[in-house]
């Protein structure tokens, strides 16, 4: 692995939808925050990268003693996730030609094998890559009373995931471009789209879940699970 990649981790959201008593990244799973585990298959996959922590200025939760990188900074977080990705970017001494690679704190059943093939699409694709899956059943397009007035066409639509990796310089002329002209992005890919160029998508594992209602914790820890024992026994595919 080259030195000059990056991780950024937005871990500066509220976890509104799942409705916690703190933030959802530092819910637990098997005795360790999210925030935890996320690191971790990070660090796995990457251990000389440098990571820059996205957090909230009012956080009351965060140990830095979960963080394995030797080389870690934190930054303020955002109004919004693309808020708190910039001030990651505008923070960090990258050069035009380092990869870039950002990564939901919320996130954390992202396996190294899959880190490892977005790094690679994304240091070889000149508009960069994300972790994404093909949509897997059929798709309705529902009114405002929640009836189902159409069926769309699948082909061509893709779950976004993260990781998402670019070039420092196109990913910031990116999200600068959506701040100047008032736009809110979700993920970074849209605010390269916007520039005209077209990131790779990479068919990644199905299990790399978003923790973000409350069934998800469930969800994830099982999945959590599962990985652990596959990796125990070899039997993972
Ligand atoms: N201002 C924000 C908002 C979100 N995030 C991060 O972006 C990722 C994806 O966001 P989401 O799942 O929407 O998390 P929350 O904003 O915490 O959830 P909610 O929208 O339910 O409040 C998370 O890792 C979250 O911590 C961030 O760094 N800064
Ligand atoms: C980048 C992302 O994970 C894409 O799925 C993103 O965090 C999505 O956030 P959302 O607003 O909850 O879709």
């Amino acid at each position: 692995m080259s030195d000059s990649l990056w991780l950024i981790v937005p871990a500066a959201g509220q976890g509104k939808r799942m409705g916690a008593d703190k933030p959802k990244q530092y819910l637990e799973i098997a005795e360790q925050s999210i925030l935890t585990h996320t690191l971790q298959r990070l660090y796995a996959a990457f251990p000389q990268a440098q990571l820059v922590l996205c957090l909230d200025n009012d956080d009351q939760w965060f140990n830095p003693a979960w963080v394995p990188f030797p080389h870690w900074q934190r930054v303020t977080g955002g109004v919004e996730r693309m808020g708190s990705v910039l001030n990651a970017l505008q923070a960090m001494p990258a050069q035009a030609a380092d990869v870039v690679m950002v990564h939901d704190v919320a996130r954390p059943c992202v396996t190294p094998e899959d880190l490892r093939a977005l790094y690679q699409a994304a240091s070889e694709h000149p508009d960069g890559a994300l972790l994404a899956m093909p949509v897997a059943d059929t798709m309705k397009r529902a009114s405002v009373d929640q009836l189902s007035v159409a069926t769309v066409p699948r082909d061509g639509l893709w779950h976004a995931l993260t990781p998402q990796g670019f070039r420092y310089a196109l990913l910031r002329e990116a999200l600068e471009y959506a701040v100047d002209n008032g736009c809110i992005v979700t993920d970074e890919a849209s605010a390269v789209e916007a520039l005209g160029r077209t990131p790779l998508l990479v068919s990644g594992r199905r299990d790399n879940v978003k923790v973000t209602h409350p069934g998800d914790l469930a969800l994830a820890s099982a999945i959590m699970a599962s990985q652990v024992a596959c990796v125990s026994e070899r039997i993972c595919t």
